[in-house]
């Protein structure tokens, strides 16, 4: 996946400015950068969510990424319940009749059990603590099946273990052949990607492994 050149950002808010770069196939890419530094909306330009005001991005995949978002981004008002949040992963895949299969029935519960919420299976969205509520919206992205995983921040505000959970699945998607980048201001999750891409004011300053561009970067890890 390729961006070139790309300016992106919010009507009279132009946040990317001219932001060129590459994101390896089948790897883990983390972008970081301090607070407003254009790491969400590069993500949505990824997602296809916002569209660049100049430049392109080009993409091998047909498959409709899947992004998920930050948890703060989802109502605690929605009636559904854990189970139910995760089968939406599987909407885009289902047949005209909308009936999911025995094959999309597994899926949802083997992602659920991925990440360690099936024993929350039939509790509601809304009952669950934020960090329950992530791994979930992690499982819902991971339902999709997409060869491109797109995540907001999949380890703030989880507790050491589930933290270490989260990572340890992401790690494990490039194998399988999925491209995976997440904006994050978690150390050890950024440490475990391949790449990082370090964003400041919406401009690159800097790409390659973690050990080369996190060191001077510290100050955004919290
Ligand atoms: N919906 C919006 N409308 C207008 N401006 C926005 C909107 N969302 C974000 N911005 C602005 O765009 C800039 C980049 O925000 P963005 O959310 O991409 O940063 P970020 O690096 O993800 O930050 P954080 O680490 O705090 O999540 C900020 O100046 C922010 O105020």
């Amino acid at each position: 996946m390729r961006l070139t050149d790309v300016t992106a950002g919010y009507p009279g808010h132009p946040v990317l400015h001219q932001l060129t770069a590459e994101i390896a196939e089948s790897a883990l890419t983390s972008v970081v950068g301090p607070n407003g530094s254009g790491k969400s909306t590069l993500l949505a330009v990824l997602a296809g969510v916002i569209r660049p005001t100049a430049g392109t991005v080009t993409r091998e995949g047909t498959e409709r990424p899947a992004f998920v978002v930050q948890r703060s981004v989802v109502s605690d008002a929605l009636p559904l319940t854990v189970r139910e949040t995760v089968a939406m992963g599987r909407w885009a895949r289902l047949g005209p009749w909308r009936r999911s299969t025995a094959r999309d029935r597994a899926a949802v519960e083997e992602c659920m059990e991925r990440l360690g919420v099936t024993a929350l299976a039939g509790r509601r969205l809304g009952e669950l603590s934020g960090g329950q509520r992530q791994r979930v919206l992690v499982a819902q992205g991971l339902a999709q099946e997409s060869d491109l995983l797109l995540l907001d921040e999949p380890t703030t505000g989880l507790d050491v273990d589930s933290r270490e959970a989260v990572t340890e699945v992401l790690a494990e998607l490039p194998e399988q052949g999925v491209t995976v980048v997440q904006a994050t201001h978690d150390l050890e999750a950024a440490l475990r990607s391949e790449t990082c891409l370090a964003l400041d004011d919406g401009h690159l300053t800097a790409t390659g492994p973690p050990a080369d561009v996190l060191p001077e970067r510290i100050t955004c890890f919290r």
